[in-house]
């Protein structure tokens, strides 16, 4: 069964430049379908107001769409009772840019891990620092990190505690909203390793929104292309990317990518 399917989605946004300027129209996603299968990463790809985070958001349910249909699991995210969606939210989680605003400063990493846990697990305390030490070790941190505070480590650092998060409940599917964008060249790599184990280890399907399409070629299946709130292409195989049709689409290509994978050196291991 498809993970999640994404049919003729829209949204327009009402923007108003200053106090007194005209109110215009701003439409961040014109009918934008997709599919994500089970254990697939798809790529969402597209420049800056390409509609990609507005696409994230309502994906996670952080917004309404306009028109369309959002179905995760099966089931129909718009007409699920609050409930209903509390139960399939479980399967969705999220990683974004900034880990520094995606995290209460004043929380202990054991209390950001926790959360999650605590709202959907039945766990005793001790189970639970047990539980949130493994998750620091899976993703490359140590287990007597669990008592530390968000401004004791580096973005990489706190960018993984962020995953760690974000597999605590072992979701079906994550998005990831730029999760590397803010990261230095080789820390971005570490992550996205990190990342494409994780998605073996726990069978876990991602929807990867970035600028960077090495660094979602590196790991996706899949990719779409957005161009101001539209899909312009769609690469069912990544090994098509140099054939690219949509003239935006070849222009992203030429801009960001060796026109050889093997001389994408950065993403080697
Ligand atoms: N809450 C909002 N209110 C008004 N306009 C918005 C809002 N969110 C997004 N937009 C507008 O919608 C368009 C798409 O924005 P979006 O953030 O989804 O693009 P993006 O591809 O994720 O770009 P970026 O990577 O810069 O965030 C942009 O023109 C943006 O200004």
């Amino acid at each position: 069964m498809t993970l999640l399917s994404i049919q003729k989605v829209s949204k327009t946004y009402e923007i108003q430049q200053g106090w007194w300027g005209r109110k215009h129209l701003v439409r961040a996603l014109q009918a934008v379908s997709l599919t994500v299968e089970p254990g697939c990463c798809l790529g969402v790809v597209g420049e800056s107001g390409a509609g990609k985070s507005t696409l994230g958001r309502i994906v996670l349910g952080l917004e309404q769409p306009d028109r369309g249909e959002i179905w995760f699991q099966g089931k129909n995210l718009r007409h699920l009772r609050r409930d209903q969606q509390r139960i399939l939210r479980r399967d969705l989680q999220v990683v974004f840019q900034d880990s520094l605003s995606a995290v209460n400063p004043r929380l202990s990493v054991r209390e950001i891990i926790g959360e999650p846990m605590q709202n959907y697990l039945n766990m005793s305390p001790t189970q639970m620092s047990e539980q949130i030490q493994q998750l620091l070790e899976i993703v490359g941190l140590r287990a007597a990190d669990i008592d530390k505070y968000p401004h004791q480590f580096s973005g990489g650092q706190l960018q993984r505690v962020t995953i760690a998060r974000a597999i605590a409940l072992k979701p079906k599917l994550i998005v990831l909203d730029e999760p590397v964008a803010s990261l230095d060249m080789t820390i971005q790599a570490q992550i996205l390793h990190l990342l494409a184990d994780l998605k073996e280890q726990f069978e876990l399907s991602y929807l990867f929104i970035s600028h960077d399409l090495a660094a979602v070629s590196f790991m996706a299946n899949k990719l779409v292309v957005m161009y101001q709130g539209a899909i312009v292409e769609a690469v069912e195989d990544l090994k098509q990317l140099h054939h690219l049709q949509h003239p935006y689409a070849q222009q992203l290509m030429a801009a960001q990518l060796p026109s050889h994978p093997r001389d994408r050196l950065l993403f080697s291991s």
